[in-house]
């Protein structure tokens, strides 16, 4: 129900039931580390193979990074968030009319994250949208307000070609052809979501997004240029991950951990919220298209044919919209795989994505 959206519901002074976590799930925020290393590259370096060694050695240990003159300007980053602010203003008819909590439909606007299934709800509002080929998409786009369509599709084709841009640079580091990854991820899938995050009665008690890994292959995150929110684990503590001004946050997604063999980590990161201020952050996506096979190149994975990971991934990849008996029957085919075939990479972080991978399943 469209009343379920928290930028349709008046404000409220303490946090409704359905959204306070358990006292061990709350995101401690006295706890989290401001922490400067967080990566910052200059893409507009002359420098390739400093570009190229800075964004590998992020990669490896953090998992994320910010990029600065990136050659998307700051005009259109303005119009981009100017445009996403606008649509959360939108008057709670129209809104209503995009309402859906169906995971499945290609132009939604929703809260939270899957009210269907979940107990607990997020403190979070968004729009998500399919964004590749945009001819197949953008007609069915909101059409309010006026300029939404022009200014968004005229984003993603540059977010695209800035994806691929990083992933030449991320096949490079890796010691592989420049057309590596995209090759491997083929036609690859875009989407978007304008996440949409109300100020807050009591930010200490619940997420706005909790954690999570990506499960995609590379996201380009443009954060809101006033409020923080983002924060992602590293050795065990939350980092705060503060905007730079119209800098992109980047982060690898699992099928890009999954096709260098573990060695860039899909790291997991969560949004708080706060009581004072709303906030917005754009999210691209960038997905393999349905049919890639993601798997580690040899050179990475020392000659080892397709990991149990690896087949996760795809199978996860392939069949993630399938109904319950269908993904029933893959999960026990998974298993049985698990135990026939012996595993390349270390058990522990087969498990623990494993388990990541079951939870998006379901
Ligand atoms: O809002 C943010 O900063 C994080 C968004 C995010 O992680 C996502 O949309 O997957
Ligand atoms: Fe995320």
């Amino acid at each position: 129900m469209a009343e379920q959206l928290l930028s349709i519901a008046p404000c409220h002074d303490t946090l409704p039931k359905n959204y306070i976590r358990p006292e061990s799930q709350r995101p401690r925020l006295s706890e989290v580390v401001t922490d400067t290393n967080i990566p910052i590259i200059d893409l507009s370096s002359p420098n390739k193979s400093l570009i190229i060694s800075q964004i590998a050695n992020a990669c490896e240990k953090y998992g994320f990074f910010q990029v600065v003159n990136h050659g998307i300007t700051e005009e259109m980053l303005r119009k981009v968030m100017g445009i996403g602010k606008e649509f959360f203003k939108l008057p709670p008819e129209e809104k209503a009319k995009l309402y859906s909590d169906d995971p499945a439909k290609k132009m939604r606007l929703s809260t939270s994250f899957n009210v269907r299934k979940e107990t607990v709800h997020n403190w979070r509002d968004y729009l998500r949208l399919h964004c590749y080929p945009l001819e197949e998409f953008v007609p069915d786009w909101p059409s309010k307000p006026e300029l939404f369509k022009e200014i968004m599709s005229t984003y993603c084709t540059q977010v695209r070609q800035l994806g691929f841009r990083l992933f030449g640079y991320i096949s490079e580091g890796l010691g592989l052809e420049t057309d590596y990854i995209e090759n491997v991820l083929g036609e690859q899938e875009q989407h978007l979501a304008v996440n949409y995050y109300p100020q807050c009665p009591e930010p200490e008690l619940t997420y706005g997004l909790p954690a999570h890994t990506d499960p995609n292959a590379l996201t380009i995150l443009l954060q809101d240029q006033q409020v923080s929110g983002l924060q992602v684990l590293k050795e065990g503590k939350w980092i705060a991950v503060d905007p730079v001004p119209w800098a992109f946050t980047i982060n690898i997604g699992d099928q890009l951990q999954a096709l260098s063999n573990g060695r860039y980590r899909s790291v997991w990161h969560r949004a708080v919220v706060n009581s004072n201020k709303e906030r917005m952050s754009i999210a691209s996506f960038l997905c393999p298209c349905n049919s890639a096979l993601i798997f580690s190149h040899k050179c990475i994975s020392n000659g080892s044919s397709l990991s149990n990971f690896e087949w996760l991934l795809c199978f996860h990849q392939n069949h993630r919209n399938h109904e319950l008996p269908c993904k029933f029957v893959l999960v026990l085919f998974l298993l049985v795989l698990s135990v026939v075939r012996n595993l390349t990479i270390n058990q522990r972080k087969i498990k623990l994505h494993g388990s990541s991978y079951f939870l998006w399943l379901w």
